[in-house]
């Protein structure tokens, strides 16, 4: 794999990529590690972690700078326990990518309230409870940190999925609060925003009908892919930036700025309001 940055632009540092056993994980633990860091992977099944690891240890990654395991970022004695098994194993975290997250697609009027706890657990709670973790156990003592959320598309709201785009509203102010609390801890914290139209493991379980309706809904006219998102991820990972903190950059080929994204039922007009 050729990478746009320089060799060893990593080398000697630690990253936990969240959910880094597929998809836009899984292509930001690879250009990290072809960079020299080594990487710490977590998710909830460990098959998907075991073929992370095995497509890291393919690429040519020694085993000493591997590290994965089981972790459900919603439950606060997971989190504490993987990132104090990382901690054991590597000695620090450098750079901490939250990029576990998903839902499903629901009208918000059949939403139950168990599924919108489900999904704000799964992408606000979660990339809370992990993030607190790494910045007082690792990064705030060491006094360096760059910690990257991937939330989504949001900005013209998420009609379709409405917990989700709460919750990574809920993300995106959050990386805006702790740039500012964490600043004097030598900590930044920025977020990438991909659009609805990256091809991966995880929009593969929306389809390719939705994803047609998504390519044609981008100016770019394609779909993205998860390296190109995992190349914005790691320059906001490195140090060549450290002038960019509490910033949330799209990653969506122009997506928000035009065109229907995908079909909502047309509202009945709505009476024009009397006096
Ligand atoms: C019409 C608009 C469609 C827009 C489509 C746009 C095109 C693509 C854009 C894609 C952009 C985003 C891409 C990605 O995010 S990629 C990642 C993809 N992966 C996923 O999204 C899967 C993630 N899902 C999960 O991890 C779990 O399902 C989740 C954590 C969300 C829930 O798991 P949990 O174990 O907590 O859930 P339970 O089974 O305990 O259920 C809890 C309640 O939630 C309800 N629920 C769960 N799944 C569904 C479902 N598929 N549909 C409806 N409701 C669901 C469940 O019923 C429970 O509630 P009740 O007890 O009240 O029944
Ligand atoms: N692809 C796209 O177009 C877009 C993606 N995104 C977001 O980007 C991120 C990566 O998505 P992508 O790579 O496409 O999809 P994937 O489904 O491949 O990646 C999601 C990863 O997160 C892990 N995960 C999910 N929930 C949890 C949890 N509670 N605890 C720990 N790990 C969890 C999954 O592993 P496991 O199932 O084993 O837990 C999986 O490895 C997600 O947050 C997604 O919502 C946002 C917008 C668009």
């Amino acid at each position: 794999m050729q990478s746009m940055f320089a060799a060893g632009l990593f080398a000697h540092q630690v990253a936990l990529v969240t959910g880094g056993g597929s998809g836009i994980g899984l292509a930001t633990a690879r250009e990290l590690t072809a960079l020299g860091a080594s990487v710490a992977i977590c998710g909830r099944k460990m098959e998907k972690i075991e073929a992370g690891l095995a497509a890291l240890a393919a690429d040519g990654v020694p085993s000493e700078r591997l590290f994965g395991g089981t972790c459900d970022i919603r439950e606060p004695d997971q989190v504490a326990a993987f990132v104090g098994q990382v901690i054991e194993r590597f000695g620090r975290i450098d750079v901490l990518v939250n990029n576990a997250g998903g839902q499903f697609p629901s009208p918000a009027e059949t939403l139950s309230p168990r599924g919108w706890e489900a999904v704000i657990r799964n992408n606000l709670n979660g990339t809370f409870f992990m993030t607190r973790e790494v910045a007082t156990r690792a990064m705030i003592p060491a006094k360096r940190g760059r910690i990257v959320n991937v939330t989504a598309m949001v900005v013209r709201g998420f009609p379709g999925m409405s917990h989700t785009g709460a919750a990574r509203a809920g993300v995106e102010n959050l990386t805006r609060s702790l740039a500012i609390e964490w600043a004097a801890h030598g900590i930044r914290v920025n977020a990438v925003a991909p659009g609805n139209n990256i091809r991966s493991s995880g929009t593969a379980q929306y389809g390719e009908e939705l994803l047609e309706v998504t390519r044609k809904a981008t100016p770019l006219k394609r779909l993205g892919t998860p390296e190109e998102v995992a190349r914005v991820i790691v320059f906001l990972s490195s140090t060549q930036n450290d002038f960019v903190t509490g910033a949330v950059w799209g990653i969506d080929g122009g997506q928000p700025l035009w065109g229907e994204l995908w079909p909502i039922p047309e509202p009945e007009p709505q009476p024009e309001a009397k006096g």
